[in-house]
């Protein structure tokens, strides 16, 4: 991680741990929007007017924080106005590198190797870890914001004007529901798994794995009544938050984060929820198997040899089919 702009040597990929041994994930730095006209959004500062061309997202395809701003970023409509930088999918000792994993990038803007060069660009006192996303504003040379909520409700709405689209991932009338309901999937599901996976006593992981499937149990009743989506005929920013943790799940999340009650594929309803999305407007083309599997089980400190294994075979048909559909 970065302190006061220099990279430490001390780096672990587990976040911080609290007095029990539960994995606490850092909050995110730079809070600034862009906006249609440039005015300030929720937090940060004003400055960032959206325009074809002047933002780059970077991702990783094994994040699933990144993974919902490129879907959203896919849903409407932005890939020739909002360009993107995939990073490799294995963290290393200087967290997120550039280029050389088939399918990730070298950074096009300043030749950086490591994502917290672009921190220390942003900020050269910062502190903390490097993570993706990073929306990164070309023409002043700065971070505009890291955290994926943001992100994704950005896209949703300040690009209106130059790509209008038909979807609303977050509609009026749904906002207020969906930021409840958020907050509850994130810290249950989405952040369930990694509380499970990097818990540091047997108590921590017995909370979370108890939490994690209760979760799911909750999820896969409500969508028992035949709805497509969380909140019934529209798909939402919510659909696209259990998206991203389901279509790991099966892969990462029951074998390497010891999430193995059940695999997604025992619940129906969320399996077809999953496959649901994953057969819409392209999002199969935001999902790589494999940047998902190397990177997961490139986590050293719980698969030191780094061995990636070969299935699930029926989840990479699945994706393969979405993908040659589309
Ligand atoms: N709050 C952030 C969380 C992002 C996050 O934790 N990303 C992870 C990858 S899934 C990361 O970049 N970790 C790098 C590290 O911890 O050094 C968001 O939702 O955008």
């Amino acid at each position: 991680m970065l302190i006061d702009g220099k990279w430490t040597a001390n780096w672990q990929p587990v976040q911080k741990a609290d007095e029990k041994g539960r994995f606490v994930r850092q909050d995110s730095s730079f809070r600034n929007w862009i906006t249609a006209d440039g005015s300030a959004g929720p937090t940060g500062t004003g400055g960032f007017k959206a325009e074809a061309g002047r933002y780059r997202l970077y991702v990783a395809l094994i994040c699933p924080w990144a993974s919902r701003t490129l879907i959203a970023r896919k849903l409407k409509g932005l890939e020739e106005i909002v360009p993107v930088t995939v990073v490799n999918p294995r963290l290393d000792d200087q967290g997120w590198s550039f280029g050389g994993f088939p399918g990730a990038d070298a950074d096009p803007l300043y030749g950086a190797l490591h994502l917290h060069e672009l921190y220390t660009r942003a900020d050269p006192h910062v502190s903390g870890r490097a993570t993706v996303p990073v929306l990164w504003d070309e023409k002043l040379g700065v971070m505009v914001n890291n955290e994926s909520a943001d992100i994704v409700r950005m896209f949703d709405t300040a690009f209106e004007g130059i790509a209008p689209s038909e979807i609303r991932l977050a509609p009026e009338d749904l906002v207020a529901e969906i930021d409840s309901e958020s907050a509850r999937i994130y810290r249950r599901y989405n952040n369930g798994v990694y509380k499970a996976g990097f818990a540091s006593s047997q108590e921590a992981y017995d909370e979370a794995v108890t939490e994690l499937f209760d979760e799911m149990a909750r999820i896969e009743d409500r969508l028992s009544d035949g709805r497509p989506f969380y909140f019934g005929d529209r798909m939402t920013e919510t659909d696209i938050r259990i998206f991203v943790t389901s279509i790991r799940f099966d892969a990462a999340y029951h074998g390497l984060f010891k999430c193995n009650i059940k695999r997604l594929e025992d619940h129906p309803n969320l399996q077809a929820h999953m496959l649901r999305l994953l057969n819409t407007g392209g999002i199969a083309e935001t999902v790589d198997l494999e940047h998902i599997k190397a990177g997961y089980y490139g986590i050293k400190a719980l698969n030191p040899l780094r061995i990636v294994p070969a299935g699930p075979a029926a989840l990479s048909a699945e994706i393969a089919k979405a993908k040659s559909a589309f």
